[in-house]
């Protein structure tokens, strides 16, 4: 019989997971796997309890919380030889990878693709010995997401992140940066760079149209220096993915980027604070299998075409 650790963040959004974890254990053990749960304590407890799991070799994972779980998740199987598989129940307020794996965000739809068994093994990225599933970055606009107090997020979800978007924009001003890829060199002032595994992206689906999640590569996208109205416009533009043509943004793949700045700059992995640059970003090949939906395959398919 087949073991499967549930990990969930009790915490995690509207905190709405507890009531139906009885539902959610029975479908599993249903489905022919005995199923066990580790409920996180505190900030870093979701990377030891993946790191139990490995040690206890089960064969899945199943993650329930929002991205912050998933990635401590990430962190905790990423480095060893043996990674249990992974699957996603999104409980959090913000679930960017979820999304962009097609699980559903009602608890029992997302068990019902879990149990489809469509698994795929996927890139992540490893940035200063951390790892991120989604998306790595760095600038002042992608010091956002965490001026954002957890309060507020409980109560307003993503809408949180715009509110505080919004106050801060007048204030942005770009960083200067040397970044390097795949042997190439690029120096530039810029507001932010994005170094990203998936297309989903704080609500903006269309960030990174071509970014496949197995292709070994990231798509790395930079907004230069550009004015508050400039900004607006080329945000407006990413809203349908029209962005990349436009003179202010710089756009390629690449598997291994290195950012440096004379100037302080905060990196952001996966929405969270991750320490300060320089950074070297790797991409890692297929490193862990993931359970995704069957929409989610037919898009991969649909980019590499
Ligand atoms: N019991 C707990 N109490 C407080 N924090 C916790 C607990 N368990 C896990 N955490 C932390 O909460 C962070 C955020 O969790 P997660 O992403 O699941 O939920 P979220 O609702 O999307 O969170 P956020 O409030 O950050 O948007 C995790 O990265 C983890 O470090």
């Amino acid at each position: 019989m087949k073991r499967a650790r549930i990990i969930y963040n009790p915490t995690s959004g509207r905190e709405v997971f507890k009531r139906e974890l009885a539902e959610v254990l029975k479908r599993f053990e249903q489905a022919g796997y005995e199923t066990s749960t580790h409920a996180t304590t505190c900030e870093g407890d979701g990377v030891q309890a993946a790191r139990y799991a490995v040690e206890q070799k089960f064969d899945l994972i199943i993650a329930a919380g929002g991205d912050g779980t998933v990635n401590e998740v990430v962190q905790g199987i990423a480095e060893q030889d043996y990674r249990p598989q992974l699957a996603i129940i999104p409980v959090g307020t913000t679930n960017d990878f979820a999304r962009a794996l097609g699980i559903p965000r009602e608890i029992q739809k997302a068990v019902d693709v879990i149990l489809e068994h469509n698994v795929r093994s996927l890139d992540i990225g490893k940035v200063n010995d951390q790892y991120f599933m989604n998306i790595a970055g760095g600038g002042k606009l992608t010091e956002l997401t965490y001026e954002v107090p957890s309060k507020l997020k409980t109560m307003l979800g993503q809408l949180a992140y715009y509110l505080k978007g919004i106050e801060m924009l007048p204030s942005l001003k770009p960083t200067k940066v040397k970044i390097e890829y795949d042997g190439k060199v690029l120096e530039e002032e810029i507001m932010l760079f994005l170094v990203s595994n998936t297309n989903s992206v704080g609500g903006f689906e269309k960030l990174a149209p071509a970014a496949k999640m197995d292709d070994g590569y990231f798509d790395l996208v930079i907004l230069k220096k550009a004015n508050l109205a400039e900004f607006i416009r080329i945000a407006t533009l990413a809203t349908r993915g029209a962005h990349l043509e436009d003179k202010h943004i710089f756009y390629t793949k690449a598997n291994r980027i290195k950012v440096h700045s004379e100037e302080k700059m905060q990196l952001n992995l996966d929405g969270e604070y991750g320490g300060l640059l320089p950074g070297e970003f790797v991409n890692l090949y297929r490193h862990i299998e993931f359970f995704v939906s069957k929409e989610f395959i037919e898009k991969q398919d649909q980019i590499t075409e």
